[in-house]
């Protein structure tokens, strides 16, 4: 086993201090559809948990919750005044804009109370892009870029929004193996230079390992929590670690007898409680 080269900060945020708090939060689609049931979770400031599940079960759900893009049909959210920013599988930039302008827009929206000139936005944007080690690609459009460069232009334009609370759906979902481990260690470094707490989801569970502070589990739908699991392996940690792949392998087994719980229902053990969904 390798030590630790560095131990950058305590795997879990000093004091628990909530930075967001969902309690007994349940959504409900049209009629009757329950995504969620009850969910109750909260993320210290300056933690970061992953989210799991199996799909359905309403992970991007909770995250619109969160970003207030939607209400609950039960149960408090509460964000703590935070500030938040979103980030999704898509980057969603704008296309005829270049990438710097993409970025310049964000400071533009974010600083509609406070007036900002054009030159301080171009400097600020400048400055974000660096944050990304995007130095330089300011006047490149998005079509230019690779598409794990779009998602570094997707950070800065998130980071554009002085956020305290950083949502994640699947950020890193469609890019390959290598881009997203050098993804991790540049989301690592920011979420810890600017102490961020971040909700982040992924199918990925060494994804969830190599970055969480905690990974959660929720259940098929309709989500709800089933199981915590604390990470303390020292950081920086390796996607391809013997520790991270052991770990992750005891989490994946446990998302899979879930999987497997919901598919099949009628093959339980006599005596298994009612089963519902
Ligand atoms: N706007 C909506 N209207 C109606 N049903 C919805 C809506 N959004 C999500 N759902 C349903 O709610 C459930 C949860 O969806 P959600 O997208 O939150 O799951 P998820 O866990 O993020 O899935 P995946 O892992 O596949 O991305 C699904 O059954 C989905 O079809």
């Amino acid at each position: 086993m390798t030590a630790p080269t560095q131990e950058l900060r305590p795997s879990r945020a000093d004091g628990h201090e909530p930075a967001v708090r969902l309690d007994a939060v349940s959504k409900v689609y049209g009629r009757d559809l329950l995504a969620l049931d009850r969910v109750s979770l909260s993320v210290d400031k300056g933690e970061f948990v992953c989210l799991l599940g199996a799909s359905g079960c309403g992970k991007s759900t909770m995250l619109n919750l969160v970003a207030g893009l939607d209400r609950p049909t039960a149960g408090e959210i509460d964000t703590k005044g935070g500030r938040i920013a979103m980030m999704f599988q898509e980057p969603a930039l704008f296309p005829w804009l270049t990438v710097s302008a993409n970025i310049e827009l964000a400071l533009r929206v974010k600083s509609s109370t406070r007036s900002t000139t054009k030159k301080e936005r171009r400097e600020r944007a400048t400055e974000l892009l660096e944050i990304v080690h995007l130095g330089g690609f300011g006047a490149k459009r998005p079509h230019e870029l690779s598409g794990g460069m779009r998602q570094r232009v997707a950070l800065a334009r998130a980071l554009a929004q002085d956020a305290d609370v950083l949502l994640m759906d699947e950020p890193f979902g469609a890019l390959d193996a290598m881009t997203r481990d050098l993804l991790h260690d540049e989301l690592e470094r920011i979420w810890r230079e600017r102490e961020l707490s971040v909700l982040f989801v992924t199918h990925n569970v060494r994804e969830a390992v190599r970055l969480g502070d905690r990974v959660v589990l929720l259940s098929s739908r309709p989500g709800t929590v089933i199981e915590e699991f604390p990470i303390t392996l020292p950081r920086p940690r390796r996607t391809d670690s013997g520790e991270v792949a052991e770990l992750a392998s005891t989490i994946t087994a446990r998302l899979r007898e879930e999987v497997l719980r919901h598919a099949k229902p009628a093959k339980r053990p006599v005596g298994a409680g009612a089963e519902h969904g």
